[in-house]
């Protein structure tokens, strides 16, 4: 079997125009803009570079984008205040601190500090809770794209094998449960799992989200099996030149979409969805926040 190849890019693009499509009708019929507060702190390259994504594509949608840029030095009671004022600021729908931190700051101080209404990562505990006991919460974007995802995919989960590998507060814990939600029989492993290959190898549905390169063979996969690969490994590659470097998945891409039914790709694949399903989040809480008719088809 050959994998159909999940486009990611193509998926993101879908539901950004969908966002946008419905920040226009906020705009006209209630006069609400949704905004989204991103801070950043320090100069971390990547971070550099999805904080821009995120400005260019908020402000595409239509919606006001408020960034906040502090030297990594900055104290954690200077962070706290100005997510204070940003908790305050009737303009700012969401807010997102982008991770990771500099090493000095505790980020699950800054986490608990941002507004629960106003918290589109669904880092805060409140909301960790709610989606926890499968009530209605904001729902962390890296996840919330793979479910998109497997949903087009699969249409119904219930009753499917869902292997998470990865438990992270992040990704693998809310992907965990939101399969769960979506009634999928659910196993989350990790690096103390006993033979990781025989408990993938019973999944209809694989997410990958371990942080290590080309982890997940391809003779793992079931066949017709749907592979999401979180993972974004930058490795060398010096087949591109000296000191060149490349992103990679955590699943053997090769391998893996000659037996898969549906896989993701790295680059290209879960990636895109986080910034687009970051803009369905800002949305939603706006939504909420105003008393309007919530985008169902772009929530959990
Ligand atoms: N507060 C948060 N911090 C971080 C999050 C998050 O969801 N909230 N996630 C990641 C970083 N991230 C967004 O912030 C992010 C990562 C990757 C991509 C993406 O589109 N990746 C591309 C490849 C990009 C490249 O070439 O480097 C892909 O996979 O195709 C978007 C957003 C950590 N921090």
């Amino acid at each position: 079997m050959t994998a159909k190849i999940i486009d990611g890019k193509a998926f993101a693009a879908r539901i950004r125009g969908a966002v946008a499509c419905h920040v226009s009708r906020t705009k006209a019929k209630h006069g609400v803009t949704p905004g989204l507060a991103v801070v950043l702190v320090g100069n971390d390259p990547a971070s550099e570079v999805y904080v821009r994504a995120k400005h260019k594509q908020t402000v595409e949608a239509g919606m006001n984008s408020f960034e906040h840029r502090l030297p990594e030095e900055t104290s954690a009671a200077d962070l706290l205040a100005l997510v204070a004022r940003l908790n305050a600021d009737d303009a700012v729908d969401g807010i997102l601190v982008q991770l990771p931190l500099p090493a000095h700051i505790a980020e699950a101080e800054v986490l608990a500090a941002i507004d629960p209404a106003k918290d589109v990562d669904g880092f805060h505990i409140h909301n960790v809770g709610l989606l926890a006991t499968g009530q209605k919460a904001m729902v962390p974007c890296t996840p919330l794209g793979c479910l998109m995802m497997l949903k087009a995919e699969h249409g119904d989960l219930s009753g499917l094998e869902a292997v998470v590998i990865g438990r992270s507060n992040i990704v693998g814990k809310p992907m965990a449960q939101l399969l769960l939600s979506a009634n999928a029989t659910v196993t989350i492993a990790h690096s103390r799992t006993r033979d990781l290959k025989a408990v993938v190898s019973r999944a209809d549905i694989v997410v990958a989200a371990v942080g290590r390169p080309n982890m997940v063979k391809g003779d793992w996969i079931k066949p017709g099996a749907s592979v999401i690969d979180v993972g974004i490994n930058r490795i060398d590659a010096p087949e591109r030149g000296e000191g060149k470097t490349r992103l990679t998945g955590d699943v053997d891409f090769a391998a893996a979409s000659a037996v898969a039914g549906a896989i993701t790709p790295v680059p290209g694949g879960v990636g895109p969805m986080t910034i687009a399903c970051l803009l369905a989040n800002t949305l939603t809480a706006a939504c909420r926040r105003h008393g309007l008719a919530e985008p169902e088809e772009l929530t959990a």
